[in-house]
């Protein structure tokens, strides 16, 4: 008894750390992951409190957030309740719900996923697009519907190489896409922030050009506030009846309402999306095309990724990068 009563104080002396959220698939590590003997976790959403409420009662003890996909933002408002927190970590790659100018400002550290799972996300936007060119799961609904026995050949797809690639965001995400599609033969461009030095695919300053110049659109770059509806009607109309758009970065870089209304009426061909403005709302007029491909932010990684940066000790070091 008396043992339980000390361990029990020594793990209320460990540093707590908040969690707003479930984190997505923690299953893949859970056991060790909360036998951290390092670190209390704190669970503010199986509190009965309200959010606040719970903040300002754990507000001292709190030294870190561990935040992820679809966590909610932590606002100035929340890290202001929060005077000690000195460390962000985040599972995603995406840093859209971390206000970084309010860490910054406050010295709080900020880690995210770095490019650990680059190539999970690659695969799958690569997967993405051929399954809209070549209408891989529209036809698999064909066959299970038992339309191939009553009504025939199923329309072929558009293939895959020779097609305009246009990347949209060139970081660890976006070269590993362009790489594998390359080796479909298809050509490369691109638009970033900036033009990347060492690079030889041709860069459009402008996101509009390099649609007008392209078959395909894979977005890629982070939601940012000047991402944000970044890809509207003019870009889609400049991408052209024949364009398809692929989005693994986040739903809001698109213009949703505009991209669905630009499908509806034809002026692009079709789009693969893994993300959306409203997850897990997702418009209903996609669900009735089978020009659309949609999945529910899978995107993000495999368990094989996951566990493969998951050492003896916990996460090795150097997984999660330092903003
Ligand atoms: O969307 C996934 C991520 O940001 O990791």
């Amino acid at each position: 008894m008396a043992e339980s009563t000390d361990c029990h104080k020594a793990q209320q002396d460990f540093p707590k750390v908040l969690i707003l959220k479930p984190i997505p698939f923690i299953n893949l590590v859970s056991e060790q992951y909360f036998a951290s003997n390092k670190f209390t976790f704190l669970e503010a959403y199986d509190s009965s409190l309200p959010l606040h409420q719970f903040l300002s009662t754990h507000s001292p003890s709190i030294k870190a957030i561990l935040s992820s996909v679809g966590a909610p933002p932590i606002t100035a408002d929340i890290l202001h309740l929060l005077p000690e927190v000195g460390l962000v970590v985040t599972t995603s790659v995406g840093l859209n719900q971390v206000d970084l100018l309010e860490c910054r400002r406050r010295g709080i550290k900020v880690a995210n996923a770095g490019s650990i799972f680059s190539d999970d996300v690659a695969d799958f936007a690569v997967g993405l697009l051929i399954d809209v060119l070549r209408k891989v799961s529209a036809s698999d609904g064909y066959v299970r519907k038992g339309l191939w026995a009553t009504k025939g050949d199923y329309p072929l797809g558009s293939k895959l190489g020779g097609k305009r690639i246009g990347i949209v965001g060139l970081g660890n995400i976006g070269f590993a896409v362009a790489k594998r599609l390359e080796a479909f033969r298809c050509s490369i461009s691109y638009n970033s922030r900036k033009r990347k030095p060492h690079v030889s695919y041709p860069f459009y300053e402008s996101v509009c050009e390099l649609a007008a110049n392209c078959d395909v659109l894979v977005i890629c770059c982070e939601l940012t506030d000047q991402t944000h509806h970044m890809i509207n009607k003019e870009v889609l109309s400049a991408l052209g009846k024949e364009g398809v758009i692929v989005n693994i970065g986040r739903g809001a870089i698109i213009n949703e309402e505009e991209m669905v209304q630009c499908l509806v009426q034809g002026e692009i061909a079709g789009a693969g999306l893994d993300v959306f403005e409203n997850e897990p709302d997702v418009p209903l007029e996609l669900f009735a095309m089978d020009n659309v491909v949609l999945s529910p932010h899978v995107a993000v990684f495999t368990p094989e990724s996951f566990l493969r940066f998951k050492g003896p000790r916990g996460w090795e070091s150097g997984s999660f990068l330092l903003k």
